[in-house]
C-alpha cells in the first residue's frame, strides 16, 4: 500500500544519515540538561488532552479565548503540581504553542518590573506576579503612536497634596491599543505615560496601575477598557486578547512609579539616578533577545515539515520505478537547505545573544555602561534580520509543499499568521535597522578620535585593511575556508558602511541625511547583522562539537547558510568589489556540491530539532511520514462533512439545481 511505502520510505531516509544523531539534539538544545528537560516538557504536553490544538481553526473566537484560558490554567496546576523549575515550566508553556496572556506576564511584566523597578518595589510586586495573584500586561503601544515611544500621549501627573499620580488618555490617539493579555485577562499593567510634575514634562516613565478588581475582574473606576478584535487567521495570534485602555484620571499611590532610573519625592521633584536613561528602552532589549531564540524554533518547525514532507513527495520521473521524491530536484535543494542552514545559524546565533544578553545585564548590576549600546544594536537588528527570515522562510515552506502547503491541516498556514506579526511588535523591523545603522555611523564617525568599537564592531578596527583587501578566493576550495568568508563578510559591510557614512556627510544636517538615505541604511544595517550570524556560526564550529559527524554536517551548513546569502545579495559583493564574477561563479557551484552533502542527512538534521507531532502540528511533517492517510482523516473530520448533504442544500442549491433543470427542459 501506498501509505505503508511512505512509512518505510522515512526509515530508509533516516539510515542514510552520516552522523550522530542523539549528539546532535544536544548541539541543537544547548547542552544535555536543555535536551532532559525540553524532551520532558514536550512530552508531557503532546500526552495530555487538555493541550489539545488541531482543533483551533474551527473555533469561533470566544471558544477559542476560553479554550486558551482553560489550557492557561490547567498549565499553571501542572506546573504548581509537579513543582517544575523555572525553566521547565517556560519550556511547557513554550510547547502548549498557544499565544496567550501569559507570555507578557512572564515575558514583560515580570521582567519591566524587575529591570526598572527599585528594590523595595521588587519585593513588593514580584511575589505576587510569580504566585499569579496578579496577572499583568505590558502596556505601552497607544492608538496613534508605537514605534514613536517619545511620542506617546497618556500622562502620569503628580499631585503633590495626596501624594499620587493621575493618569489620564488626554486624546483618542492616546488609547494604549495593543497590549497583549490587556483586552480581557490582566489584572494589572505597567503604563508607559509621560511624567509631568509642576507643569514640567519629564518624558516616558512605567507606572504599575491596576485595570481590574482581584475580587470580580471589573474594570477599576476610570478605566475603559476591552479587545481590540480580529486579527490575521483563524485560530493564530486570536488566543491573545491585545487590547484598548483609556484612563480617565485614573489615581495611583506614588511609589507606583517605577523608579529606578527616575524618583519624583514626597514633594514632586523629579531625580534623575545615575543609570543611563536609556534603561527605560532596557525590557524592549531583553524581548528582542528572546525572539531571535524563538526565531529558530518558528523557522526549524517550518523547514522540518518541508523536508519530512519533500522526502514522502514524489512527481515525475522514475527511480526504480517509482516517481522522484521532490527533495531530489536541485529546485528544491537551493530553496529549502539554505533554510535549513538558517535554522542551525539562527539558534547559534541565539545562544550568544542569550550570552550577550546577561553579560550586559552583569556589567549593568556592576555600573559599567559602557556596553549598553553595543547590547541595544545586536539585539535590534539580529531580532530584525531573524523574524523577516523566518516569516518569509515560513511562506517558502508552505510553497515547497505545493497545494497541501495551503491546507490548515499542515500546520503552515497558521504557523505563518501566528509567526509574522514579530516583524511589527517588539519594534517594527525597518525601524531597528535604522537603530543599527545609526549605531554603524556612530561608531565610524568616533574611529578617528580614538574611541575603540568594541564587540561585533571590532572589525571596523581593521577598515583601511577591509576597504582594499582582495578576496582570497582562488578555486572552490577555498570558498570552505571560514576565515575567507567571514573576512569576505567584514569587507562588503565595512565598505557599505563608509560608502554610506560619506554620502551621509556631504548633507549640512545629518537628519536630512538619514532621511533621505534611509534604504541605503537598511541595506548596511542589514550586510552587518550578516556578518554578526555568519561569525557567531564559524565560532560555535571552533569549540569542541562531540558525536561522529555533527561537525561536518555543521560545517556544510555554515557554508550554505554564508554562500547562499552572497548569491542572493550579490550585487552588494560585486558593486563593492568584495568578489569577481569569476568568484561568485566558483561560490555556485560549490553551494551544489554542498547541497548534495546535506541531502542524504536532511532528515536526520531536521530530526535532531526532536519536535513531537503534537508540537510541529502538522499532516505532511509527522515523523512516520505517513501523509496521505492521515490528510483524509483530517479531512473528514471537517464540521462540513458532518453530513452527506451540506446544509443549505433545501434552502439554496437545491432550487438552483431544479431551476437548470426547468431550463434544459426548455
Ligand atoms: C525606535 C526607538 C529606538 C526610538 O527611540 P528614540 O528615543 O525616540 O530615539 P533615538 O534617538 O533613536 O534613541 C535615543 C537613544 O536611545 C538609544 N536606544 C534606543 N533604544 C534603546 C534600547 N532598547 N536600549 C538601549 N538604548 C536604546 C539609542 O541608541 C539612542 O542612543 P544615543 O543617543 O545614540 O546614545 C524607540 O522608540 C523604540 O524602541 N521603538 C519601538 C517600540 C517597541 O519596540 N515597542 C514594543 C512594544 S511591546 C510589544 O510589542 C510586545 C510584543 C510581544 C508579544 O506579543 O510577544
Ligand atoms: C501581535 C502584536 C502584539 C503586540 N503586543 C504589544 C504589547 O504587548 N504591548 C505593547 O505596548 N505593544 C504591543 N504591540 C505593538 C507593537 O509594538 C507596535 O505595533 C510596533 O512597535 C510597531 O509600531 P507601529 O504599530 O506604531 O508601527 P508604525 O511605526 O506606525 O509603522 C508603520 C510603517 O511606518 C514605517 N516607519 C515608522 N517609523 C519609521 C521611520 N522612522 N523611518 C522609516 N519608516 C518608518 C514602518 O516601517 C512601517 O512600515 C503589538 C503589536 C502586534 C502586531
Amino acid at each position: 500500500m501506498e501509505a505503508e511505502a511512505a512509512v518505510d520510505y522515512l526509515v530508509d531516509e533516516r539510515s542514510k544519515a552520516q552522523f550522530d544523531i542523539d549528539a546532535m539534539k544536544i548541539i541543537w538544545a544547548g547542552g544535555k540538561h536543555e535536551f532532559e528537560v525540553s524532551d520532558r516538557m514536550a512530552r508531557l504536553v503532546a500526552s495530555d488532552p487538555v493541550f489539545r490544538k488541531d482543533n483551533r481553526a474551527i473555533l469561533d473566537r470566544k471558544e477559542l479565548f476560553k479554550n486558551t484560558l482553560r489550557k492557561a490554567a490547567h498549565a499553571w496546576k501542572r506546573i504548581i503540581e509537579l513543582r517544575l523549575s523555572e525553566q521547565e515550566a517556560s519550556k511547557l508553556r513554550f510547547f502548549v504553542d498557544e499565544p496567550a496572556y501569559t507570555d507578557l506576564h512572564w515575558g514583560m511584566f515580570i521582567p519591566v518590573i524587575k529591570g526598572q523597578g527599585t528594590e523595595e518595589q521588587r519585593k513588593k510586586w514580584l511575589p505576587m506576579a510569580y504566585r499569579m495573584q496578579i496577572i499583568g500586561c505590558y502596556a505601552q503601544t497607544e492608538l496613534g503612536h508605537g514605534s514613536n515611544v517619545q511620542g506617546l500621549e497618556t500622562t502620569a501627573t503628580f499631585d503633590p497634596e495626596l501624594d499620587e499620580f493621575v493618569i489620564h488618555s488626554p486624546t483618542l490617539t492616546s488609547s494604549k491599543w495593543w497590549p497583549g493579555g490587556l483586552g480581557r485577562a490582566s489584572t494589572h499593567a505597567v503604563v508607559f505615560a509621560r511624567l509631568i510634575t509642576d507643569g514640567k514634562d519629564h518624558g516616558i516613565n512605567g507606572f504599575i496601575v491596576q485595570l481590574r478588581s482581584l475580587d470580580d475582574h471589573l474594570p477599576l473606576p476610570g478605566i475603559i477598557i476591552g479587545d481590540i478584535g480580529m486579527k490575521f487567521g483563524n485560530g493564530a495570534y486570536n488566543t491573545m486578547d491585545n487590547g484598548f485602555l483609556r484612563f480617565d484620571h485614573v489615581r495611583i499611590p506614588r511609589d507606583q512609579m517605577l523608579m529606578r532610573v527616575k524618583q519624583v519625592t514626597r514633594e514632586g521633584k523629579v531625580v534623575q539616578s545615575d543609570v543611563p536613561w536609556q534603561l527605560l528602552y532596557g525590557t524592549m532589549v531583553y524581548v528582542r533577545q528572546t525572539i531571535v531564540a524563538d526565531a529558530s524554533c518558528a523557522l526549524s518547525r517550518a523547514v522540518c515539515i518541508a523536508t519530512r514532507y519533500s522526502a514522502v513527495r514524489r512527481q515525475f520521473g522514475s527511480q526504480n520505478g517509482h516517481e522522484t521524491q521532490v527533495i531530489d530536484y536541485r529546485t528544491q535543494q537551493s530553496r529549502l537547505f539554505p533554510l535549513l542552514a538558517s535554522a542551525y545559524a539562527f539558534r547559534f546565533v541565539g545562544e550568544w545573544l542569550k550570552w550577550l544578553y546577561m553579560d550586559v545585564t552583569q556589567r549593568l548590576q556592576a555600573r559599567d555602561f559602557s556596553t549598553l549600546p553595543e547590547a541595544h544594536a545586536c539585539t535590534a537588528g539580529l531580532k530584525s534580520l531573524t523574524t523577516s527570515v523566518t516569516a518569509d522562510a515560513i511562506e517558502e515552506c508552505r510553497k515547497l509543499c505545493g497545494g497541501h502547503g495551503y491546507l490548515c491541516s499542515s500546520g503552515l498556514p497558521e504557523l505563518f499568521a501566528v509567526y509574522v506579526p514579530a516583524c511589527t511588535y517588539e519594534g517594527d523591523n525597518i525601524v531597528l535597522l535604522l537603530q543599527v545603522a545609526r549605531f554603524l555611523m556612530k561608531t565610524v564617525s568616533q574611529l578617528g578620535s580614538g574611541e575603540r568599537p568594541v564587540g561585533t564592531t571590532t572589525y571596523l578596527l581593521r577598515l583601511e585593511h577591509l576597504l582594499q583587501c582582495p578576496c582570497d578566493v582562488q578555486g572552490a576550495e577555498d570558498w570552505l575556508k571560514p576565515d575567507v568568508v567571514v573576512q569576505l563578510f567584514e569587507a562588503r559591510s565595512a565598505r557599505m558602511t563608509v560608502a554610506c557614512a560619506k554620502s551621509l556627510s556631504k548633507f549640512s544636517k545629518p537628519e536630512d541625511g538619514f532621511m533621505d538615505l534611509s534604504a541605503d541604511l537598511v541595506s548596511v544595517a542589514t550586510a552587518h547583522c550578516q556578518l554578526i550570524v555568519v561569525s557567531k556560526f564559524v565560532e560555535k564550529l571552533q569549540q569542541d562539537i562531540p558525536g561522529e559527524g555533527v561537525k561536518q554536517q555543521l560545517e556544510a551548513l555554515c557554508s550554505i547558510y554564508a554562500l547562499s546569502l552572497l548569491k542572493k545579495h550579490l550585487g552588494d559583493f560585486l558593486s563593492t568589489s568584495c568578489i569577481t564574477s569569476k568568484q561568485a561563479s566558483l561560490a555556485n557551484d560549490v553551494l551544489r556540491s554542498l547541497y548534495s552533502q546535506v541531502r542524504p542527512n536532511a532528515i536526520a538534521l531536521v530530526d535532531a530539532f526532536n519536535y513531537t507531532d503534537h508540537f510541529l502540528g502538522s499532516v505532511l511533517g509527522r515523523y512516520d511520514g505517513n501523509v496521505y492517510p492521515k490528510l483524509y482523516e483530517e479531512a473528514l473530520k471537517d464540521p462540513l462533512n458532518e453530513s452527506v448533504v451540506p446544509d443549505g442544500y433545501h434552502e439554496y442549491l437545491q432550487p438552483v439545481l431544479k431551476q437548470r433543470l426547468r431550463t434544459a427542459r426548455l
